[in-house]
């Protein structure tokens, strides 16, 4: 069974994998003009892990971000890491086209999308070791606890997640959802080749864009967690 198998077998299949959405007229022009550039369908990849080096058309450090959503927070830590290869992926269409618009608008060179589920890059099209660096910023919490399940911070996506990092190379989640961010935390911390790089929470890096997402989410009392691990020699 593949690793991918193994992080399916335990999430349920649901239907936000494939999750559409409309477009503005302005968002599906993006789609249009750049998306061949920019992106790439995870379904359409060719087996074994992507070429990003000739991709970006050039080598530096790989960065994932998981779940990009609308795009705020990625274009605006590509910008300010023009040195990474910055790799962003999520399902929702309107969101890496938003993401597009971003891009074009100021410029970025440093910055590529992918569209599918984040547990097949992982499993089947990324080399071992070879992520400097992955994001996983306010994932979706499924609140309810019969869909606990289907939460991606798992004990198995973490290990798939680790096994892709090279040795020094960080994984940084955050999410405002208190009792998320604990499971987050066990989970994380009984990754054997994962260490977390401070005594439970990080504390918030400044340069984490505040989006509008996270201050509503903190005028309704959720205060954001964040935390840094950093991958061990195995
Ligand atoms: C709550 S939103 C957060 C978006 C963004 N990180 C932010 O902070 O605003 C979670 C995002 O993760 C995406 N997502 C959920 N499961 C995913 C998966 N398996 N692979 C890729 N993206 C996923 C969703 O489509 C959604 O855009």
């Amino acid at each position: 069974m593949t690793p991918t198998d193994q992080v399916s077998r335990k999430r349920s299949i649901v239907s936000f994998v494939h999750r559409g959405g409309r477009m503005t007229v302005g968002q599906d022009r993006a789609w249009q003009r750049s998306w061949p550039r920019l992106g790439k369908q995870v379904p359409e990849l060719p087996p074994g892990p992507l070429d990003t080096d000739s991709w970006f058309g050039r080598e530096a450090p790989l960065l994932l971000e998981i779940g990009s959503g609308m795009g705020e927070t990625t274009s605006l830590l590509a910008q300010a890491e023009p040195g990474t290869n910055y790799l962003a992926i999520d399902v929702y269409q309107p969101g890496l086209a938003q993401l597009i618009l971003r891009a074009e608008a100021m410029g970025l060179t440093n910055l590529r999308m992918l569209r599918g589920d984040a547990v097949v890059l992982l499993g089947a099209h990324t080399a071992p070791g070879s992520l400097s660096a992955v994001r996983l910023f306010f994932p979706d919490p499924w609140p309810k606890k019969k869909h606990h399940k289907r939460r991606l911070v798992q004990p198995d996506f973490v290990a798939l997640l680790a096994s892709r990092l090279a040795p020094g190379g960080t994984v940084h989640m955050a999410t405002d959802w208190a009792e998320y961010a604990d499971q987050m935390l066990e989970v994380l911390s009984g990754q054997p080749l994962l260490r977390n790089r401070f005594d439970g929470w990080a504390p918030r890096p400044d340069w984490r864009p505040v989006t509008k997402f996270e201050s509503r989410a903190q005028e309704e009392g959720r205060i954001s967690r964040d935390l840094i691990f950093e991958r061990v020699n195995d």
